[in-house]
């Protein structure tokens, strides 16, 4: 029995540990959108593309039978963490 619970939570740390990665990954490109839109002179906040995320998330999420409130909350603190990351960035280059 614990055999097999122990089990199932080791394939839960190994896929905790890869959206870990990826969730690094996003927020490390944080670095190239900003100096794309210091290139273009954009904001960092780019309200048209939060929604373009969110409602693929939420299309995804509803695709994959999962709870559409709370995959966007997850997406929203993705998109805020790239924020903060650019603002970050911003602070060190002293642009936009
Ligand atoms: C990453 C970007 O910067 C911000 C963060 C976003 C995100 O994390 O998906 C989307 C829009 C922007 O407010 C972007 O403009 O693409």
């Amino acid at each position: 029995m614990t055999g097999k619970l122990e089990a199932t939570r080791e394939k839960m740390r190994l896929i905790d540990r890869e959206i870990m990665d990826l969730i690094e990954m996003r927020t490390n490109l944080a670095s190239e959108i900003l100096s794309s839109k210091k290139e273009m002179n954009k904001p960092i906040r780019d309200e048209e593309q939060m929604q373009k995320v969110l409602d693929r998330a939420s299309s995804l999420a509803v695709e994959k039978n999962l709870d559409v409130d709370s995959v966007r909350q997850i997406f929203e603190i993705l998109i805020q963490m790239s924020i903060e990351k650019q603002n970050e960035y911003s602070g060190h280059m002293n642009v936009i």
